[in-house]
C-alpha cells in the first residue's frame, strides 16, 4: 500500500499510528508540500483535493485521514476489532470523537497557529482563547473515561494523540487540563507507534515563527 505522507502533519501521524497497531507496512512515501510536490500532475491524478495523508491499496486511492483509518481497521483489522468495535454506541462515539478533533480541536488550532506561520501574523489572543474553549470540551470528555472513548484505546486516541502532540510541540502547555494531561501521559508512552509520531509533531517545531 503506498502512504503518502510527511512526518510532521498531524493527521498522517494517525494513520501511522493505526497502520502500526494494526500489524499493516505501509510503503510510505513522502510528499514535500514545502517544494509543492502535492500540486504535480501525477499526484492530482490520485487525490485532486491534494492533500496528505493520500492511501492507494492496489489501486484504490483515500484521503482524509479518519476515513483512511476507519478503512485500514475494517479490510485489515480482527473483526470486532477494540480499536473501532462493532457495537454501533461504541462506534458513535468513537466517531464523535473523530469528527471532533477535526472540525473543532484542531480547527481551533488552525485557526490559531496557521496564521502565525503561513501569513507571519502576530499571535491572537482572541483566537488562543477560542482554540482554549476546545482544549476544555476535550478535558471535560477526557474526565469520563481512561481513554477517549472508553476504557479501551482506539481510533479516537490515535487521531487525537497526533493532535496533542503536536500542540505540545510548538509549545501549547495542556499540563493545566487535569484529564488530558493524565490521559496524554498514558498514550504518549503506550499507543502504538507513539515515538515515531513524537518525531514527527518535533519537525513542527520548524514552524514556530521565530
Ligand atoms: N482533514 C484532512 C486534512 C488534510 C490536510 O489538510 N493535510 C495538509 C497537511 S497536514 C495538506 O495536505 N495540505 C496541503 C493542501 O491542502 O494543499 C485529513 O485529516 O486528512
Amino acid at each position: 500500500m503506498d502512504f503518502y505522507y510527511l512526518p510532521l502533519s498531524a493527521p498522517c501521524r494517525s494513520v501511522l499510528m493505526t497502520a502500526k497497531a494494526l500489524g499493516i507496512e505501509l510503503n510510505k512515501k513522502l510528499l514535500n508540500l514545502f517544494e509543492g510536490e502535492h500540486l504535480k500532475p501525477e499526484f492530482l491524478k490520485i487525490n485532486p483535493q491534494h492533500t496528505i495523508p493520500t492511501l492507494v491499496d492496489n489501486g484504490f486511492a483515500l484521503w482524509e485521514s479518519r476515513a483512511i483509518m476507519v478503512y485500514l481497521v475494517e479490510k485489515y483489522g480482527k473483526q470486532d476489532d477494540p480499536l473501532y468495535p462493532s457495537c454501533p454506541k461504541k462506534r458513535a462515539l468513537i466517531n464523535q470523537r473523530l469528527y471532533f478533533d477535526m472540525g473543532t480541536l484542531y480547527q481551533g488550532f488552525a485557526n490559531y497557529f496557521y496564521p502565525q506561520f503561513k501569513e507571519k501574523k502576530p499571535a491572537d489572543p482572541e483566537l488562543f482563547k477560542k482554540f482554549e474553549v476546545t482544549l476544555d470540551f476535550l478535558n471535560t470528555f477526557l474526565s469520563e473515561s481512561k481513554y477517549a472513548a472508553g476504557d479501551s484505546l482506539t481510533l479516537a486516541d490515535l487521531a487525537l494523540l497526533a493532535s496533542v502532540s503536536t500542540f505540545e510541540a510548538v509549545n501549547i502547555d495542556v499540563s493545566k487540563y487535569e484529564h488530558i494531561a493524565r490521559w496524554y501521559a498514558l498514550v504518549k508512552e503506550t499507543a502504538p507507534g507513539a515515538d515515531e509520531n513524537w518525531a514527527g509533531a518535533l519537525e513542527m517545531k520548524t514552524l514556530i515563527p521565530k
